[in-house]
């Protein structure tokens, strides 16, 4: 089985991973593989710079992430440009990803995506779980974290399905407005749910 696990920016899907990792149940993080797809050398890295020149490339050949997230999520279109040049292969490499942690005897496994339903991922799923935070709560964390001003906050947010929208399409939701205590009870209680439908307990 495979649990989609998605929320907004800084809802706490990583932190939730990670309460699932120390049941014994692993993950693929999209983030990461985001980041795999646009290592140098890649061709998702060469379209990128083809497209809006040195700029966007560190000297160390990296994607300068900083310039490239400015750009993003000023303009729409330039959003809609990368995920055209980047979801295809991010897609194709989180099934490689998880058909080995499947391979490997997990009791089930997790793939956890701020955008498996805005990107088609949830397809991939058999269950979806939404970490649900107000925005308010999501602007505090992210401000608190990253170096992301509340403009640009608020313009990933827009970027993002409401949250409304996305409950509707949940089939588990947790709550991630009180303490990481109370996270680590939610996750703790559909750990056992999973492990009853999978059979393996
Ligand atoms: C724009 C980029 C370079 C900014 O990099 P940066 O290191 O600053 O952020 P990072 O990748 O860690 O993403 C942070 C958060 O931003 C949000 N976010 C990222 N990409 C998108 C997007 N296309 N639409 C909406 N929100 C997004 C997510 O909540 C994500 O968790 C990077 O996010 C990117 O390449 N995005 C396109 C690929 C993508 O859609 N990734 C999302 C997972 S599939
Ligand atoms: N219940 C909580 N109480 C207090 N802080 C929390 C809680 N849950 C998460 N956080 C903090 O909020 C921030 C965002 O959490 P996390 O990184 O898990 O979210 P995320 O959804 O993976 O974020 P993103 O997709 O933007 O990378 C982190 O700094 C984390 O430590």
């Amino acid at each position: 089985m495979i649990v989609g696990v998605t929320g907004g920016i800084a809802s706490g899907k990583s932190t939730v991973a990670r309460a699932f990792a120390t049941l014994g149940v692993p993950w693929v993080d999209a983030d990461d593989v985001a980041r795999e797809v646009v290592e140098p050398g890649e061709p998702a890295l060469a379209e990128i710079a083809a497209r809006h020149g040195s700029k966007v490339i560190q000297e160390d050949g990296y994607l300068n992430r900083r310039t490239l997230r400015e750009i993003v999520f000023a303009e729409p279109s330039e959003r809609l440009w990368l995920e055209s040049v980047t979801h295809p292969r991010i897609r194709q490499r989180i099934l490689t990803h998880l058909e080995r942690l499947q391979s490997e005897g997990a009791p089930y496994v997790l793939l956890v995506s701020p955008l498996l339903f805005e990107s088609g991922q949830s397809e991939m799923v058999d269950r979806c779980l939404v970490i649900d935070v107000p925005e308010s709560l999501q602007l505090a964390r992210t401000a608190a974290r990253d170096d992301v001003d509340e403009k640009q906050a608020r313009a990933i947010l827009a970027a993002q399905m409401p949250r409304s929208e996305r409950l509707a399409r949940a089939d588990d939701v947790i709550d991630n407005s009180g303490s990481e205590e109370d996270l680590a009870a939610q996750v703790a209680v559909l750990d056992r749910r999973y492990r009853e439908m999978t059979g393996s307990r």
